[in-house]
């Protein structure tokens, strides 16, 4: 009797040990792991899975990993939160056993998971215990990788993602960063200096600013723990549990400006504007949830709802780079479209694109293959596509951004929008490049451009693609925004044309 009471007192000392966790006075600027639980759940909902891993051994708090299942507004998200105290958050033995279960359970359950990130990586001093083995980090991110697609991976980076564990957020649909704590990299700094002779800092190489603007590895920043755990409830609430769902039709709200200035749109086809004002009169107030604001910002990507229903836009940005597509920009709007394709997201592309960028620089960087992985992933994407031309629609910028072969549901067109191979000016130069160059008199040589360039406007006239059924309908920019409510609604009883059951969201 006695000795069994020990038991059950040894037992209730190693629970109230590994909870209590360790000192977290020498990393002022995080949140204790279970604060940071306490943030992403609904009060009271979370139900945590093997809590006692590791006391008997070295007495590591739960082993430097917590996991388990809880609940966001309502619904049961899985959740894999390293303890950063623990072994710096290292990935041993029983941490990786506890994270393949959960990962296994989201697969068999069809469960979102939630990652709060802050790890070194495999626990260099057990390599038995993660490395080479069937149950080790390869085991993790094989599950990772078969999750893709078929439920939401949402991901906080709330401190370092070192070596192999840089690949956990990696094949995550979402990462956003803290700044100043967050890190990804595959070798530190100390390492590539021993390797390449590169003197550099944590920061510059691996930092959360540089992963949201230069690398496109993260996709925000945040300036705590708080707000980046706030921003992955609320983009959960934009993503159905799984594939095999939709995204919950939230209550209608107007658009924050319902008023469309006629000018907003400039008739002048190289006059720059910002995308987002278009965006702020289509989607219901306040509902935008950029992803990847800070990189590629030729290309504006974002999940928001119209009367409610979540939609992807896909929208090219005429205030940055004149909106032409680049490497980066490709990767951005392909990424994204295969993320509304796995969760059932119809897509609006408002397309003002000159086409995609041309030059040595591109050519070499492989704009071809990123480009062509843009088209690939909007010519597979099965979901309702809706095509909005607001001004210049040319070359294979046009196609990417959706063009009517490529099946959307509907071509829109605003009456400024036109539509080509390329420029009227371009198309007229191309053409008569030669003949141009004989007109001596400077006079004459303008005369006759102005004539070729008249020619080639009434070629890409907005009636006549209208009367030959390149777009659906013109619509008055006051209008756009019903005009898609309408087409979105009457898209609603939509099916998947394959049987297909899930597929990958490919990494960028
Ligand atoms: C799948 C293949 C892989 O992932 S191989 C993993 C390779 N990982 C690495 O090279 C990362 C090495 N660690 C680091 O760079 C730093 O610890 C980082 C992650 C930046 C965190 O720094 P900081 O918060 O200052 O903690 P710290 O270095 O003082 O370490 C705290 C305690 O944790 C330990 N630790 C750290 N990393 C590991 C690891 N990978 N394996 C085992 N233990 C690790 C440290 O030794 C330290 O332990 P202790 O508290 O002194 O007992």
């Amino acid at each position: 009797m006695t000795a069994q009471l020990g038991r059950r007192d040894d037992v209730a000392a190693a629970r109230a040990a590994a909870l209590a966790g360790l000192d977290t006075s020498r990393w002022p600027a995080k949140l204790p792991v279970r604060d940071r639980l306490t943030l992403l759940f609904d009060p009271g909902s979370f139900v945590e899975d093997g809590l006692l891993a590791n006391a008997r051994s070295e007495g590591l708090p739960a082993d430097g990993v917590v996991t388990g299942v809880g609940r966001i507004e309502g619904r049961l998200v899985a959740v894999i939160a390293h303890d950063f105290t623990v072994k710096a958050g290292s990935w041993g033995e029983l941490g990786c056993e506890k994270q393949i279960r959960i990962l296994e359970r989201a697969d068999r359950d069809l469960l979102p998971v939630v990652y709060l990130v802050d790890s070194a990586g495999g626990r260099l001093n057990d390599q038995m215990g993660f490395f080479p083995g069937r149950r080790g980090a390869s085991r993790i991110f094989h599950l990772q990788v078969r999750l893709s697609g078929r439920v939401p991976q949402v991901c906080c980076l709330l401190g370092p993602s070192a070596a192999g564990g840089a690949y956990m957020p990696a094949f995550t649909d979402w990462v956003g960063m803290v700044e100043g704590n967050a890190s990804m990299y595959l070798a530190s700094p100390r390492v590539a200096e021993k390797v390449t002779g590169e003197v550099t800092t944590l920061e510059e190489m691996g930092g959360a600013r540089m992963h949201a603007t230069v690398s496109g590895c993260g996709d925000e920043v945040f300036g705590s723990d708080g707000e980046a755990i706030a921003a992955a409830r609320l983009l959960l609430t934009y993503l159905p549990d799984s594939f095999r769902d939709r995204p919950a039709v939230a209550e209608p709200r107007p658009p924050a400006l319902p008023h469309w200035p006629d000018d907003l749109v400039p008739s002048d086809p190289n006059q720059p504007y910002d995308v987002n004002d278009v965006i702020d009169r289509i989607v219901d107030e306040g509902s935008f949830f950029e992803i990847k604001s800070g990189w590629a910002t030729e290309m504006v990507c974002g999940l928001g709802r119209i009367e409610g229903r979540v939609v992807g836009v896909v929208a090219n940005q005429p205030s940055v780079r004149s909106g032409a597509i680049f490497v980066d920009s490709a990767d951005k709007a392909a990424r994204f479209i295969s993320l509304c394709d796995a969760f059932n997201i119809p897509i609006v592309f408002l397309q003002d694109v000159p086409g995609f960028m041309v030059g040595v620089a591109v050519e070499r960087q492989g704009i071809i293959r990123h480009g062509a992985k843009m088209l690939v992933a909007m010519a597979s994407a099965e979901v309702p596509r809706f095509t909005v031309v607001l001004r210049k629609a040319y070359a294979a910028g046009y196609y990417a951004m959706c063009a009517p072969g490529f099946e959307p549901r509907a071509t829109l067109a605003l009456p400024t929008a036109t539509i080509g191979t390329m420029a009227p000016e371009a198309s007229a130069n191309a053409m008569y490049a030669n003949r141009i160059a004989q007109i001596e008199d400077p006079g004459e040589r303008a005369a006759f451009v102005a004539r070729r360039v008249a020619e080639q406007e009434a070629e890409v006239n907005l009636l006549r693609m209208g009367s030959d059924l390149v777009v659906d309908a013109v619509v008055e920019p006051g209008d756009m925004r019903a005009e898609l409510v309408a087409r979105l609604a009457a898209a609603d009883g939509w099916d998947r044309t394959r049987d297909r059951r899930h597929h990958v969201v490919s990494p960028v």
